[in-house]
């Protein structure tokens, strides 16, 4: 088979970048694909991180007053990765994350930032580097939405595009004013563009403009095509119909490898899931939590937002520390939820602890030494803590949202007789429904020998990127099909 180039674009990437599972996808896909005859090539911008892990890059392409100031475009291979990265000192080389400065504030420039890396997308589209002609372009989330825009404008022929969403909640907004500082034609404000809602909207243009739509999970594929999900474009997605798929996420299971993890205190795997009480005993004591085996662990690693429904662990904190649980979160985020853990530990010690942070190790360690895994988001496009947690057999509790309805089997009764229970699930998302979550989970923990078949279970789950990895290949390949 003919081997497809794909170029992928997005804003941030594991492990130069990252601010959330969007970096993670990005960073693993290219090496997914590449089993499937498929050479990813990832642009990226030049942030400071980015550009110091590729030093000594070559310069493919030369831009002269781009949006603001000079910008070059290089070329590099660095972490197992092709990259395409925009260095242009102008947009990116400042502190703080990828959207907000240090003062917690979005960047003022962001919708020039993100136009300029979409721009540059659709350019590769095109041939301005002849050396590099991709078979389709692959935009990820409202900062690449332009990039569909940029290619349908330029009236030239180009490549096809397809427009990934791993969180509607996300959709770039601004003002029409700006369409001309874009290099937008006028006619591009139109329904049928760019236009939303009398504003400009990044991921509607993707949206509307794309050749296909893909998002993180089949039920989160319908979820945003009703009112209640789709936060403004569900009439959008049900319009473009079966444009729209769902394709489930993986993890990259050589860096969540309990028999490998050097973050970890003791290696295990499944048929050795003893080992995982060193992991929760040197858990317990790394964060000042008692040293006690039969004290349920639960584990949270997230960003502390609205989306992630941990609003709700504080409200029932009591139920979960009345049989004797545990509570260890690592996270950052929304200040009010930070603050609410921090007193959460301080008015429990030795039974409830919070780092604040991003801590990558401490968040291997989490997933090896929890006995659950809480995940009770109100929307979850896909998740990847709980599929970490399946691969290193914590058992995940969570909502029945999105992709955490799609990669959980609920241990009911039914799934018990039938010894397929993974997990354990809740719905509606409400303080009522995780409560009976928590009481479950309890008397599951308290019949050990079904609680080690269900952990069995989840280590046996495959959540490689497998799967996933043939149906975007499926995807790339029937979108050439249909353009010859
Ligand atoms: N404080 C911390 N320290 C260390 N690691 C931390 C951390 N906080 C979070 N992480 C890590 O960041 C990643 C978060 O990924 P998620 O998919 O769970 O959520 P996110 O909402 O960011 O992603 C969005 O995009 C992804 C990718 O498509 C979708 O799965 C998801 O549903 C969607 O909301 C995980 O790898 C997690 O371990």
């Amino acid at each position: 088979m003919k081997q497809l180039k794909v170029l992928s674009v997005a804003s941030e990437i594991y492990p130069f970048v990252k601010t959330g599972g969007l970096a993670d996808v990005v960073g693993a896909l290219p090496g997914a694909l590449a089993a499937e005859g498929i050479a990813v090539t990832t642009l990226v911008p030049g942030y400071p991180s980015v550009l110091k892990a590729i030093e000594g890059a070559e310069t493919v392409y030369v831009y002269h007053w781009f949006y603001g100031g000079d910008a070059r475009l290089l070329k590099a291979h660095a972490a197992g990765l092709d990259l395409m990265v925009l260095d242009a000192p102008h947009l990116y080389d400042r502190p703080g994350n990828p959207y907000v400065g240090g003062d917690g504030r979005d960047w003022p420039d962001n919708p020039i930032r993100f136009a300029a890396l979409s721009r540059i997308a659709a350019d590769l589209g095109l041939s301005f580097v002849p050396a590099y002609q991709p078979d389709i372009v692959h935009a990820h989330d409202w900062p690449t939405g332009l990039t569909p825009a940029f290619l349908r404008y330029s009236g030239r022929p180009h490549p096809p595009s397809v427009m990934t969403i791993h969180n509607m909640a996300f959709q770039g907004q601004y003002p029409r004013e700006l369409l001309p500082a874009l290099g937008l034609p006028d006619h591009a404000f139109s329904v049928g563009g760019v236009e939303y809602f009398g504003t400009i909207g990044y991921l509607k243009a993707g949206l509307q403009l794309a050749d296909r739509i893909t998002t993180v999970s089949p039920t989160y594929a319908s979820e945003i095509c009703t009112p209640e999900g789709g936060m403004g474009l569900d009439g959008l997605l049900r319009a473009r119909g079966t444009a729209l798929t769902g394709i489930l996420n993986g993890i990259d299971i050589s860096v969540w490898d309990p028999a490998t993890d050097p973050h970890i205190a003791a290696p295990f795997d499944a048929a050795n899931g003893a080992a995982r009480a060193a992991n929760k005993r040197a858990l317990q004591e790394r964060l000042g939590l008692a040293v006690d085996p039969d004290a349920q662990l639960f584990g949270i690693v997230s960003r502390l937002t609205w989306q992630k429904g941990l609003d709700l662990v504080l409200d029932r904190l009591g139920t979960l520390l009345a049989d004797g649980g545990q509570l260890a979160v690592l996270g950052s985020g929304e200040p009010g939820l930070a603050e609410g853990f921090g007193l959460a530990s301080i008015g429990n010690p030795g039974r409830v602890a919070i780092a604040h942070g991003y801590d990558e190790g401490l968040a291997h360690l989490i997933q090896a030494g929890s006995d659950v895994i809480l995940v009770p988001s109100r929307f979850e496009p896909c998740g990847l803590t709980q599929l970490c947690a399946l691969r290193y057999g914590a058992i995940p509790l969570v909502g029945r949202v999105g992709g955490l309805a799609d990669t959980i089997i609920d241990a009911n009764d039914v799934a018990r007789a039938a010894g397929i229970g993974t997990g354990i699930q809740f719905a509606p998302v409400t303080g009522d429904q995780y409560e009976a979550a928590l009481r479950r989970a309890a008397v599951l923990w308290r019949d050990r020998a079904y609680w080690k078949k269900l952990q069995k279970n989840a280590m046996k789950t495959d959540v490689s990127w497998l799967r996933a990895a043939a149906s975007y290949a499926a995807l790339y390949r029937s979108l050439l099909a249909e353009r010859a």
